[in-house]
């Protein structure tokens, strides 16, 4: 007999997406399990949409990272991409898992320290630093700042022997290799607003020795991310151990090579970028140059690590086409499908609904705009007004691209462990988002 949720579809069925999240189960009496923890029941006591997160999920991916690392033989520095998921029990547990941290602004970098990062752990990356965190991130002493530009030098020398301090640069290059990613998430090619010029980074590198409150200790590279295939990587590596040795030959010391981030994830049957292969690359093109290497991973550790739960508002039957399946989740909650085309594994929670005869239906949310959609022409399970789902891999690069677009409050966030599971954010109320708006003459309420 056919398996009943296995059925035929080019997309992966419920089943397949399951194979490739081993923490999260069907149970045929529970439903959907994260962990150990039913969906359903945090739906049905936090209400959707709400976003969850699991503890382990965290805790094994970062332990198999670093644990490739290991496995080659390197020495690596994990920094935690904090974009991908700056939520503070997020950073915690990972913060325990002996990661530091890679922030791109005042705000993240204060996010770190609250949950006791180190600053000797904590890099600095970004296009675009105003003077305020530059002066922070003096303030910390942080562990390097990765630098973009030649005028961001200049700022920072300014800045830093104006405090009289000293900090750690490193170039960020850009060395214009595909990192065979999507457009708008490739950061590493020519044109690309990120990272300083191959041909311009070896003259940068002898200036910023030239110049006070800096000093220059290495490089960085970061091509772009849901890199899935190793030649990119070692390209942009190779790229960079030249730029190291031609730096040396000039008698100027290079001691650290920052390696990026970007390693991708299974969305839907690509097949997840391996951590044995990145670290494989990083020793070939790097492991031979005698530096600190580090690595600044976020998606892979975090997007399998978090579900968005969401509601069928109702169903909306379309005349000689797919039926729409409205849900109470929005492209304010998740933009990757309406910013990126994002495929995201939907899956129902309960058995039954799991179980249920396949349709093609376009799932979409209430926000008026046509590209809040989640999924186009989908095969899922039949599923009736009230159902509960989850949309998968939404612990990066989720929550933490909210907004509250047509006066959408803030969804929940839940934080699964084992058996347990508890509120790591409140949903935000309809008044907390106007808490803050005044009226020009200063009155708090309308006449
Ligand atoms: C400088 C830098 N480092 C690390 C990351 C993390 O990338 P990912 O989440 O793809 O690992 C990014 C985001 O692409 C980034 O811009
Ligand atoms: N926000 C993007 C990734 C950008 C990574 C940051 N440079 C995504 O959801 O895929």
């Amino acid at each position: 007999m056919a398996d009943p949720i296995d059925f035929s579809t080019p997309d992966p069925s419920v089943r397949e997406l399951l194979a490739t999240h081993p923490d999260l189960s069907l149970d045929a009496h529970d439903g959907l399990l994260f962990e150990q923890v039913p969906l359903e029941t945090i739906a049905h006591h936090v209400g959707t949409p709400c976003w969850v997160m699991s503890s382990g999920t965290l805790r094994k991916r970062a332990a198999r990272l670093l644990g490739a690392m290991e496995a080659a033989g390197l020495s690596v520095s994990a920094h935690f991409a904090v974009k991908a998921n700056d939520h503070l029990a997020v950073l915690r547990i990972l913060s325990e898992c002996e990661l530091g941290a890679d922030v791109v602004s005042g705000g993240e970098l204060l996010r770190a320290r609250k949950v006791g990062i180190p600053a000797s752990k904590i890099v600095f990356s970004g296009v675009g630093k105003t003077d305020v965190e530059l002066r922070l991130a003096l303030e910390e002493r942080i562990a390097q700042i990765n630098v973009e530009s030649v005028e961001e030098l200049e700022i920072i020398s300014a800045l830093a022997s104006g405090m009289d301090r000293e900090i750690n640069i490193v170039l960020r290059v850009n060395p214009d290799v595909d990192a065979k990613t999507h457009a708008k998430i490739t950061t590493g090619v020519a044109g690309n607003k990120f990272g300083i010029p191959y041909d311009e980074a070896l003259p940068l590198y002898r200036r910023a020795r030239e110049l006070p409150g800096v000093k220059a200790v290495g490089y960085a590279v970061h091509i772009g991310s849901q890199i899935l295939t190793v030649a990119p990587y070692r390209a942009a590596y190779a790229r960079i151990a030249e730029l190291v040795r031609a730096t040396r030959a000039e008698g100027l010391a290079v001691s650290v090579v920052d390696c990026g981030g970007g390693l991708g994830i299974c969305y839907r049957d690509e097949g997840e970028g391996s951590p044995d292969a990145w670290a494989g690359a990083i020793r070939a093109e790097l492991g031979d140059l005698d530096v600190r290497l580090a690595i600044e991973p976020g998606r892979w550790i975090a997007a399998p690590a978090g579900v968005l739960l969401a509601s069928v508002v109702l169903r909306k039957a379309v005349t000689g086409g797919a039926s729409f399946l409205v849900l109470n989740a929005a492209m304010n909650d998740l933009l990757r499908p309406s910013l990126y085309d994002a495929w995201h594994g939907i899956v129902p929670l309960s058995a039954r609904d799991a179980m249920g005869k396949p349709e093609v239906v376009s799932v979409v949310g209430p926000v008026c705009e046509s590209g809040d959609t989640f999924a186009q022409a989908r095969l899922l399970p039949h599923l009736q007004r009230g159902a509960h789902v989850a949309i998968l891999d939404t612990g990066a690069y989720g929550a933490v691209m909210s907004s509250t677009y047509n006066a959408r409050p803030l969804a929940a966030e839940v934080l699964v462990d084992g058996h347990t599971w508890s509120v790591i954010r409140p949903r935000q109320t309809v008044e907390e988002l106007w808490g803050n708006e005044r009226f020009p003459d200063g009155s708090e309420e309308a006449a």
